[in-house]
Order: C-alpha cells, then structure tokens, then sequence
C-alpha cells in the first residue's frame, strides 16, 4: 500500500497548497480540516509524514500529533506553527514531535526542502548525527539524556530563523552549543560572532553592537559597521546579554522586534538579518523581578530557551567527557580510577570549563615517567569536594557516600607531601558538623521550627540539638 502524506489545517488553502506541492512525490497526499477527520483517515492509511497545525477546531495539534504517534510510531510529525505558538511548537519537539514549519510559509524552496528531508531520513540516524556533529562543534554529549535530547532540539532549531535564549551556569557550553546551532544552520558558511555583554563600557558596546558615524564621539574618526550589520548572513552571539546597561536593551529589544536599528550618532534605520542567539549565567527571571533586566525584553527572548545542565547533574557521563579531553590535550596519557572516582567527587562550580583546567593543570604537573593522571596532580579545592559528598541531598546510601568520603581522604594520602594526621581529623570532624546540622536542619524545618518535636524526630535532646546548630 502506498504510503500517504497527512495534512491537517482548518484553512483549507493550506492544505490544498501543499497538496499541489507535494504531488509530485509519490506519495497519496490526504487533507483533512479537523482532528475528527484526521482520526478516520489515520486507522485507515499507512502514513510517511503528517503536518499538523497546532490550533485545530476541535482538538490541540499537540494531542492530535501524540496519537499519531502512538498509533503510527514510524509517521515522522511536523508541527505547522505562526510565531505567537511558536513555544507550544518547541513543547511539542520536546514530546515527541519530530520537527515544526514555520507558517506563513516564507521561501518555497526552503520548504520543498524540508518537507524533502521529512521523508528523506530516518529517525535512528538522526540521533548519532546529531552526536558526531556536535563533537565536531568542540562538544562532548556522553549519554546524559537531558544533554542529548538538548542538543537533537537544538539542531531541529538551527534550521529557523528565531531568536535563541541559552541559560546555564558559567562554564556549562553555553558558546560550544551556540557554535554548534550556527554549524549546523544554513548559515554555516558565514560567520560566526560572539560578543560578552559584559566585559565592555556601555559606549564601546552599544558602538560594537550598532556601529558609529563620523564624530559621533571622540575618536570616531570615520563611519564604522556594528556587528548587526557585519554579522548580517552569520550569526550573532549575545554572550552575558544581563550584563547589558538599560539604554542597551531598550536597543535590543526594537531589534529583536523590528530587526531595525541605528548606529551611534546616526540618522538612518538599518536592518539586520543576523541570527541572534543571546546567553546568560544569570537568572534572567530574577533580574527582571529586581528590576536590572527589562521585562519585555526577558519575554521576547524567553520565546525559545534552552537551559545547559551543570556538570554536577551528569556525573556519570564524566569519564567520558574526562577521556576525551585528555585524548585533545595528549592521547598518551590517560587517567587513573582513582582520578576519576576522585574528580566525581567535585563540585564543579566552574563546569565543563574548570575539568579542563584541571586536566590541563594534570597533565603539565606530571612526571615524566607518569602514563596516567593520578589523584596527587589533581588539584582540587578540598573544602568544594568534601561539602558536596558531605550536603548531597539525597545520598543514594550511607555506605556510598562514607566510601565516597574515605576514598578522597586516602586519595590525599596520593599527594607528594602527605598531610597531619591532625588535618585528616579535622576534615572528618568537619563532616560529623556539616552532616550534623543538616540533619538538624531538615528535622527543625519539617517540625517547623520546634526544637523539642524536631529533637524528638531525630531521636536526641533538644539540648544536644541546640548545640549542633549552635556549633554550625
Ligand atoms: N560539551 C562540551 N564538551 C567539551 N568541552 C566543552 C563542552 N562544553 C563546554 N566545553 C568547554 O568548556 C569551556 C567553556 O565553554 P563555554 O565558553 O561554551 O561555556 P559558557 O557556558 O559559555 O561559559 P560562560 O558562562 O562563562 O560564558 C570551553 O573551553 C569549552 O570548549
């Protein structure tokens, strides 16, 4: 049975449209203007590739699209979505919608090739695709599912032409992901060009951003172009966009909206066509509620964010991630299991960033007769490692984390001038308090706040609690 095309929009011109544009592949192409219809004919037809758009009379695209899915496992599903849904549509991709088109359909040629690559590829080799192309973009993905599942959305949004919101805490990749999206958009061949809010004066920024005419200020001895304009077919990285002044993002927000702009001292809009990503460590939500960031500005970059995991969420994928950046910075050497159990052990408030510095710092500090990196030339922050073995939340078990514990002490006895024994002591009597007043901690907050029913939970006297917390 030939398998079919499944069109579902109520505005019938959308479905006779591209019924006449997908005639010529051999396909039976089927439209239905509502979910009741859509239903019949999907119990009925084998299906290749259904378009969906997102609001429908009488059912949500989204639901419709699940069906289908669970009925038709291999059917690939495009969600057709206008900017205002365009959040639902990247819901959707996070629940198992395979990809989404962008209405009013801008260039037919871009969409025949799309709906090409719809029918074209099969969803396995996607997956690996996806991997081995960010690899080659400088990011390491291991098997963590949040990070894999990041960067497949990421590559189906490389493709669109909409603004882009990363978040995550200093190190994490914010940039190797944003690199990655412009290398795997039809932009690639153009540049790519990152900027840190941040780390210039208001003037120098909004003159680096928007360019400047002649003598718009001192030292501006002739016209020069702003990223907007220079970075037109590329695309344009915001790094640390909450560092902006207000006078800057009051600019930002008429190109984001508009796309237009004008240089300093300027007289003339210009337009941009750069891809804008925009990243911050910061909690934008929390800078607007204190008033630093703009609020319209946060929703319209909020649109479609993506937020990077910090390495402490993805332990497992750390040796991995470990052996390959020893594999960049010398394939000879590797890294111990000691090494290894120890580095699980961090923190990491640096991420991905700070295990290659420390990597880094390893391998200039080993011997020379040394193959492997060991504990003793990992230099870690104690205090860091210990807290964290120390405070994890939910320890998986008691014996895990003491093993966890007793092995990074032993693994200090590794290092080339061992410690007192007077210190190691010390550290574990840190750790009886640390564990100590957590536990009374989360006994006072759960008997909110009576010392005598949170002593009577934890089996003590409110003597003996009132002392932990004192000596916290
Ligand atoms: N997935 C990854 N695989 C391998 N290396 C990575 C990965 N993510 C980040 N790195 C490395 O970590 C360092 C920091 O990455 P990046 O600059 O992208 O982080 P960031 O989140 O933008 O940091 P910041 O918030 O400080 O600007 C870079 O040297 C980068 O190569």
């Amino acid at each position: 049975m030939t398998e079919s095309i499944l069109i579902v929009d109520d505005e019938k011109e959308v479905g006779t449209f591209l019924h006449y544009l997908l005639r010529p592949r051999p396909y039976k192409v089927l439209s239905c203007t509502n979910g009741e219809q859509a239903e019949q004919v999907l119990h009925q037809n084998p299906l290749k590739l259904a378009l969906i758009d997102i609001r429908l009379p009488d059912t949500n695209g989204l639901d419709l699209l699940l069906h289908i899915k669970k009925a038709q496992p291999t059917c690939k599903t495009v969600i057709m979505t206008g900017y205002a849904t365009i959040d639902t549509a990247v819901e959707a991709i996070k629940r198992g919608a395979d990809d989404f088109i962008e209405k009013p359909f801008a260039e037919l040629d871009e969409l025949e090739r799309q709906l090409d690559r719809f029918l074209a590829s099969d969803s396995g080799e996607t997956k690996d695709a996806v991997i081995e192309n960010a690899r080659q973009a400088g990011a390491i993905i291991g098997r963590d599912k949040q990070t894999v599942q990041l960067f497949r959305l990421a590559q189906k949004l490389a493709s669109k032409s909409v603004t882009l919101m990363l978040n995550g805490e200093t190190g994490t990749g914010k940039e190797v992901l944003a690199r990655f999206i412009h290398q795997e958009s039809e932009r690639s061949s153009a540049p790519f060009t990152a900027i840190n809010c941040g780390a210039l004066s208001e003037t120098l920024l909004e003159s680096e951003l928007f360019g400047h005419v002649k003598g718009a200020f001192t030292g501006a001895h002739s016209d020069r172009k702003g990223l907007f304009e220079v970075a037109a077919d590329g695309t344009l990285f915001l790094d640390e966009i909450a560092e902006a002044s207000p006078a800057i993002q009051v600019k930002l927000l008429r190109v984001l909206e508009t796309r237009e702009f004008m240089q300093v001292g300027g007289e003339k809009t210009r337009k941009t066509r750069a891809r804008i990503i925009a990243a911050t460590h910061k909690n934008l939500l929390q800078e607007v509620q204190e008033k630093r960031f703009r609020e319209d500005l946060y929703y319209r970059l909020h649109v479609i964010h993506m937020t990077l995991p910090p390495l402490r969420d993805r332990m497992d994928d750390l040796p991995l991630i470990a052996a390959h950046m020893m594999e960049e910075l010398n394939p000879a050497l590797s890294i111990s299991t000691k090494a290894l159990l120890l580095l699980q052990t961090y923190e990491w408030p640096g991420n991905m960033r700070e295990l290659q510095n420390v990597l880094t710092r390893a391998v200039l500090s080993m011997e020379d007769t040394s193959v492997e990196v060991e504990p003793r030339h990992l230099q870690l922050p104690v205090s860091q490692t210990l807290n964290h073995a120390a405070e994890t939340k939910e320890p998986a078990s008691f014996p895990d984390t003491v093993k966890e514990l007793t092995n990074h002490l032993l693994s200090l006895y590794e290092q080339e001038e061992l410690p007192a024994l007077e210190d190691i002591l010390k550290i574990s009597r840190e750790i009886e308090r640390t564990a100590g007043a957590a536990f009374a901690d989360k006994a006072l907050q759960k008997a909110r706040g009576s010392r005598t029913n949170a002593a009577s939970l934890l089996k003590t006297t409110p003597r003996k609690l009132r002392y932990i917390v004192h000596e916290k």
